[in-house]
């Protein structure tokens, strides 16, 4: 390898910083340096927009024949905040930017299974009770130093043990996988709990679900529009990044079109899916610390499934939100299904969408439309009755985990993965820093996340810019438990995740 300096590459553009990516991450990281005066900055983006993984599209018509605009990515605004309390800082910006949206309201479920309507919401609070105890294991573990294991061992130890029964399964999937777009097997006990008490106790349980027209990246332009002029040149869409070369003096970034960028510093925004598949280069190669973190934290998938019927032959009852639906021998199968045609929604639409996750992601993704659609319509029918189900008059998914910028919907915390080992996700590497999504320890998965860790890499950076630079910490050695003195911001971690404010 040539020595770091001979790295720089004198004919590409130059800029202070070079941010990878126009999600949210990377969009807050630019407002964070221009807040800091720091404005030579150019932000790189696979796509022909900004938003990342908050993407929208058209989908069926109204009566007049317009397309309704619905989200394939983030959908809600999670924890909300409490009168006088803290509040979630996407929920700030969704008010700023009037992103219409509605209460989830999460006790309005009906059940059904294979045999139609059939009362097993009792098993919703059966879960809560043990979930009360989980919680509390999930405490010892952390602040004691002790073993990780798995959601479904600590729910075993805590007594819920749905075992067979389907309809408990479901109930599960509603209460776990729908949120961590993995198994209770795939996940961390401890970490689990982290991510749903600081956002859920933090601020408050309120979710609320977007149905702006505009789309849910509204708020993301609207922000970006303050620091960003029209059609500003630091703004490059469609550019896709192929090759990062990084060293202490500065990091080249080569695009497919043959284009580069020669930068002080950069962030790699990019999800742990893109990292892990290995669609970028790194020059020099990763090292095994940065590798081994890559590839220990997981992608989950999670597909929103969309089918839009005549309104006036609507046959779900629209007075609930929610229908929960206990495959007879298959745990995940189209288990959670909302209707967006209710008020405050969008009514008179006549939309109804399904959610899986993983497996069953990766099964209808690997699926053609048709086959797909007649599973969907097949549980419909036993859930409504046969005569009771028309045709739909469109019918649409995405396939996230074959979408090349993102591979996956977002990042989950496998059993056992220490803190330590998260740090070594989040660290940089000589002047390349990493932010995203999953490298905030506490937010993974949640749009909090990108805010918090695009903020603070833009901070970090703007520093470094005014000769004031502290790189992140990394570990060479994984000791494989995390020490209470360890959960420190120095770890990415800002917040109690045993504060209780929200209820
Ligand atoms: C289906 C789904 C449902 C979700 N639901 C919710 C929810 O309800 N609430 C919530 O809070 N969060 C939700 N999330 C998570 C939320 O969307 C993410 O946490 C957040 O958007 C991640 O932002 P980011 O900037 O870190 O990553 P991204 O949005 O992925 O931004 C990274 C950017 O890098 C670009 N990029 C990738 N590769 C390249 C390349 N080679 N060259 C150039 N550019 C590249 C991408 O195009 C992308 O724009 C959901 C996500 C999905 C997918």
């Amino acid at each position: 390898a040539s020595p770091p300096l001979a790295r720089r590459n004198e004919t590409c553009q130059k800029t202070s910083v070079a941010i990878l990516g126009a999600g949210l991450t990377g969009i807050t990281a630019a407002q964070a340096l221009s807040n800091q005066s720091v404005s030579d900055f150019i932000i790189l983006e696979y796509n022909g927009d900004i938003g990342g993984r908050v993407a929208h599209t058209t989908f069926g018509a109204d009566k007049h024949g317009k397309p309704y605009v619905v989200e394939l990515g983030a959908n809600w605004v999670q924890g909300l905040g409490s009168e006088g309390g803290p509040e979630n800082p996407i929920w700030t910006l969704a008010k700023k930017w009037n992103i219409s949206n509605t209460y989830s309201n999460y006790s309005s479920i009906q059940t059904f299974n294979a045999s139609g309507y059939a009362d097993y919401s009792q098993l919703l609070d059966d879960f809560e009770d043990y979930y009360a105890t989980f919680e509390q294991d999930a405490g010892y573990i952390l602040t004691e130093n002790l073993q990780d294991r798995s959601v479904r061992s600590g729910l075993s130890l805590a007594g819920w043990k749905p075992k067979k029964n389907m309809e408990a399964q479901a109930v599960e999937w509603w209460e776990f996988d729908w949120e961590y777009a993995y198994s209770p097997e795939q996940s961390s006990q401890e970490f689990a709990v982290v991510n749903y008490n600081t956002t859920f106790y933090q601020w408050s349980d309120a979710n609320n679900f977007v149905v702006d027209q505009r789309g849910f990246n509204a708020f993301i332009k609207g922000e970006a529009s303050e620091f960003l002029a029209k059609n500003d040149s630091r703004l490059r869409l469609n550019t896709i990044v192929k090759d990062i070369t990084y060293s202490d003096s500065g990091v080249t970034i080569y695009n497919k079109d043959g284009s580069c960028v020669d930068a002080d510093y950069a962030i790699c925004t990019f999800s742990v899916g893109v990292l892990q598949n290995d669609v970028v280069e790194f020059d020099p190669p990763l090292p095994d610390w940065k590798k081994e973190a890559i590839d220990s934290f997981s992608m989950g998938t999670y597909t929103k499934l969309f089918l839009q019927f005549p309104p006036d032959k609507v046959f779900w009852n629209t007075s609930y939100q929610f229908l929960l639906y206990a495959s007879p021998t298959t745990r995940g199968y189209y288990p959670v299904w909302q209707s967006l045609d209710l008020d405050g929604f969008i009514p008179d639409s006549g939309i109804l969408f399904v959610t899986v996750v993983q497996d069953q992601s990766y099964r209808v993704e690997s699926q053609d439309d048709e086959q797909t659609k007649e599973e969907v319509l097949a549980v419909l029918r036993e859930m409504y009755g046969p005569e009771n189900v028309p045709v739909p008059t469109s019918f649409m998914y995405p396939r996230w985990s074959k979408e090349p910028w993102a591979f996956g919907s977002y990042s989950n915390w496998p059993p056992g993965t220490t803190l330590e080992m998260h740090q070594n996700l989040r660290a940089n590497l000589d002047r390349l820093y990493f932010a995203g999504e999953a490298t905030s320890p506490e937010y993974f998965g949640f749009l909090q996340a990108a805010y918090y860790e695009g903020k603070n890499a833009g901070s970090l950076i703007a520093s470094c810019v005014k000769g004031n630079c502290t790189g992140e910490k990394n570990y060479d050695v994984l000791h494989g438990t995390t020490k209470s003195s360890e959960y420190t911001m120095a770890n990415g971690w800002s917040v109690s995740s045993f504060l209780t404010w929200g209820f």
